[in-house]
């Protein structure tokens, strides 16, 4: 057997090797890991920061060796008259260039990967190794099979093969020399910041509003406290499955439909893409053939076409129309959701929490469905309508030109992902010296008087303009740079544009196809540049709502520490007797809060909890609301262990008037109801009554209609706690928890409070945290808790017989700067 040296067998069956293999391998490989899971990283590793530049410029000289292929096939075409390489020959070699270009950047970029997955290279070594393997057999092939060159044009193939050969020898002596390694540390280190350069640049620049601004920087704190996991892109995206039963309306037949409905537009749209330009063609033909009439059919089919065309075309607006229904209940499943789980979980998180990054990854609810939409609609339908022109072109004209479709999707792709990746961060930069400008105005004006007071006028004004100049630096690089990328953009596509002509005009001038031909082409590949033309911007709005989801996720994933159990009952209460046992407690194991506490709280008694700040009180009130679970020993009420009930049952059979109530920014009357939404006004009266702030509430300018303001801050202290006693009264719990006030009130607001307490616990279990002793010598029992144990108890007379007791020295204490703040008072 005799090889040709332009032998187009041979050559797709290499590049058809190259392709499937590679493909089949990736997807073998990526299934494979994810049943396994991920693994740490510095597993992985084997390849450091050397062998991978070796291997990149390795991948390079390869892809020349293509270069140089077509260069000698064009000159040769050129100088011998008649003479075309076959197509087959220049289209695999095309195709084997693209292949090892992707490959040589799929090594050395790894900056657009997402957190937590792997570099190219190290999931893909094996594919690498593959088609190593895979060229160096059929260059022997070829080698062993083709005769010595007869003229120059044969002799730089076969060099060209040679030198494939030759380098892949090397390659597997890179790999072998290398594999036997032992990873070291620094290239683990390597491996390791390359993960973590390529989560931070995926960072988006920051929005325009100030919760989102603060968030990146946040967020960025939290992700690398997290170990880099090498996950596989399906984990990566699987990991969001938690999210999608949101996106999809299970129960509702109706919104399914729409989403049938708006795939099928989606399909109609591409079609109708093809069909313009196609009827365009015809009308051409139909015109350029003299005395055929007028093609009045053929242009109104055109124009009809036309109108279905484009995403503001009666498709696409259908289409939208179709899809707000689908968006909106995404929206209200996703975010009632994701507020229900934060609700849910337990108090440490809340407490733990950096309020407004939750907040912020709450209000971008709507990213997994942006993305999905962005996906569906924007990305999907441009990366399908270069897939259809170039089988369409294929089909119709010439594999050339699905070849120039091809390869300018790939440049142009990867060269906007690159320039937009560098432009986000500018664009970053840019929001931020923005803010900067923003804060130092603001400052003078906030602080007119200070300006003034020491005639800083010129240094504000300074001040300013260094900020403006800043600004505007970081707006000039966003802005150039965005013309610099719309060049770019624009040459690419009109180079392939160029070619695809030229190749068409030749063609039709030599009769192999018409000018409807020509026509079809251009119009094809015009109509791609439009949503082409925005690719960067789609990208990016792309990656932003992506890592919006991500946060939202992690939110997702964030599970409750106290949980209910299955078999949870609800809480019965008879009596309200609330019973300690040996209980132990710490929120940090190193730090223990809470040792062997024991104590009973008697039905319709009031037991008071002193003690030092800090000794462990209100931890008791919130082991018992538990928003955390005790270590060790149990909590019941009514001999029924607290873990035992369901945690609703739990909450609403106890009334908590905190130390500092918090109220909703709505009117006294919403605030009272919320501990009993059902409630009537008459009831709220009562309770108001009971808690005596009846009185006070009238005499508001619009009585119970008044608005507290933000977080009640309308209201004084003694009012918002006498308010949250109506509330407790309302809500008519068997067992009240009290944090009282520990700021000193007046007397007369004292003893308001004082007697709405009292009414409060009448008849019930009250356990209270006293910081005043005096507003509890009435107390049925008092524990005095040091350090985390209970150290006495008693009533306050029994107390006070201890001579050298914590109880008597406190109270000793507490006398003495009463009466020294009275006398100071009365001085
Ligand atoms: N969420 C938490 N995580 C870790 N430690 C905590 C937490 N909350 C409280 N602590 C610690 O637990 C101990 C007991 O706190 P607790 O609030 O129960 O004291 P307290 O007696 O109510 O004090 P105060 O009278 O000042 O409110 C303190 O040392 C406190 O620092
Ligand atoms: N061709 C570019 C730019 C497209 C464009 O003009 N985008 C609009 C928004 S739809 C814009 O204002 N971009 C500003 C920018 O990218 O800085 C791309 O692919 O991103």
């Amino acid at each position: 057997m005799v090889l040709r040296y332009d032998n187009p067998h041979f050559n797709i069956a290499e590049v058809a090797c190259l392709y499937a293999g590679f493909l089949g391998l990736g997807t073998l490989k990526t299934f494979k890991q994810q049943r396994r899971g991920p693994e740490p990283l510095s597993r992985k590793s084997r390849f450091g920061k050397e062998p991978l530049k070796i291997v990149s410029w390795w991948i390079l000289a390869l892809a020349l060796t293509y270069v140089i292929d077509i260069a000698n096939l064009v000159v040769y075409a050129l100088r011998t008259p008649n003479w075309w390489p076959h197509k087959a020959s220049v289209v695999c070699l095309v195709l084997s260039l693209l292949f090892w270009g992707i490959v040589l950047i799929s090594c050395t970029d790894t900056s657009e990967l997402p957190r937590y997955t792997n570099s190219f290279f190290s999931a893909y070594r094996v594919n690498v190794l593959y088609a190593w393997l895979t060229e160096a057999i059929f260059e022997t092939v070829f080698l062993a099979f083709t005769p010595i060159p007869g003229d120059t044009f044969q002799g730089i193939l076969m060099a060209d093969h040679l030198a494939r050969l030759l380098l892949c020898i090397f390659a597997f002596a890179i790999y072998v020399t290398y594999r036997r390694k032992k990873p070291s540390r620094d290239m683990m280190d390597y491996e390791e910041r390359r993960m973590f350069e390529s989560g931070t640049q995926l960072d988006p620049e920051l929005g325009q509003d100030q919760s989102s601004q603060a968030l990146p920087q946040a967020a960025k704190k939290s992700d690398s406290k997290k170990p880099p996991k090498n996950t596989s892109w399906i984990a990566y995206f699987k990991s969001f499955a938690i999210l999608f039963p949101y996106l999809w309306p299970v129960k509702n037949f109706r919104l399914q439909l729409h989403i049938f409905v708006c795939v099928i537009l989606l399909v109609i749209g591409r079609i109708a893409n093809i069909l313009a330009p196609r009827q365009l063609g015809v009308v051409t033909e139909k015109l350029s053939q003299t005395g055929s009439g007028v093609p009045w059919f053929e242009v109104f089919l055109f124009v009809f076409y036309r109108f279905l065309q484009g995403n503001m075309g009666l498709v696409g607006s259908l289409r939208s129309f179709l899809w707000i229904p689908v968006s909106q209940y995404a929206y209200r499943a996703l975010s009632t959701k994701a507020l229900q789980h934060v609700l849910g979980l337990s108090y440490d998180f809340h407490l733990n929490k950096r309020g407004g990054e939750v907040l912020a990854a709450l209000t971008k609810a709507n990213s997994v469905n942006t993305f999905v939409e962005q996906l569906l609609f924007q990305i999907g339908p441009v990366l399908t309508d270069l897939a259809v022109a170039i089988i369409y072109f294929f089909v119709k004209f010439d594999v050339y030109f699905s070849l120039i479709v091809l390869v300018m999707t790939f440049c142009y792709c990867y060269v906007t992902v690159k320039i937009t990746s560098w432009r986000t961060e500018a664009r970053r930069k840019m929001v931020n010296s923005w803010r900067d400008s923003y804060g130092v105005q603001n400052d003078a004006i906030m602080n007119y008087e200070t300006v003034k007071n020491f005639d800083a006028d010129d240094f504000e004004n300074h001040r300013f303009g260094d900020a403006v100049d800043a600004y505007l630096r970081q707006e000039n690089t966003v802005l150039s740079s965005l013309s610099v990328l719309n060049i770019i953009q624009g040459g690419i596509f009109t180079s392939s544009l160029c070619v695809a002509c030229l190749l068409s005009a030749y063609k039709v001038s030599f009769g192999y196809n018409t000018v409807g031909d020509f026509v079809v082409l251009l119009t094809y590949m015009t109509q791609l540049q439009q949503p082409l033309n925005f690719f960067g911007t789609l990208y990016r709005s792309l990656q932003n709502s992506i890592i919006d989801a991500e946060r939202l996720l992690e939110i997702f994933e964030e599970q409750p520490t106290v949980l209910e159990r299955e078999d949870a009952t609800p809480l019965k209460v008879t009596d309200g007797r609330v019973a300690f046992s040996n209980v132990s407690f710490a929120y940090d194991p190193r730090k223990p809060v809470l040792s062997n506490v024991s104590f009973v709280a008697e039905p319709g008694k009031v037991i008071a909890l002193v003690g030092e700040s800090g000794g462990g009180k209100s931890t008791i009130m919130r082991i018992l609301l538990r928003f955390f679970d005790v270590n060790n020993g149990s909590i019941t009420i009514d001999d029924q262990d607290i873990r035992d009930v369901t945690l609703s049952s739990l909450r609403s059979s106890i009334g908590v008037v905190p130390q500092d109530s918090i109220l909703f920014n709505d009117t006294v009357m919403y605030n009272i109801k919320y501990a009993k939404p059902g409630a009537s006004d008459e009831e709220v009266y009562e309770a108001a009554k009971a808690a005596q702030i009846h009185d006070r509430i009238l005499e508001f300018p619009d009585g119970y209609n008044s608005r507290v303001g933000e977080r009640g801050l309308k209201l004084s202290g003694g009012e918002k706690q006498r308010m949250a006693v109506a509330r407790a009264i309302l809500k008519n719990p068997t067992i009240i928890l009290l944090d009282e006030a520990t700021s000193a009130l007046d007397t007369n607001t004292e003893r308001h409070i004082q007697a709405s307490l009292n009414r409060l616990a009448a008849g019930r279990t009250a356990i209270v945290i006293a910081h005043r002793l005096s507003t509890i010598t009435n107390a049925d029992l008092i524990l005095c808790i040091h350090n985390g144990k209970i150290v006495e108890t008693g009533t306050h007379e029994d107390l006070l017989k201890h001579e050298d007791g914590v109880y008597k020295k406190m109270w000793l204490q507490q006398a003495n700067k009463d009466s020294s703040s009275k006398k100071f008072s009365t001085e």
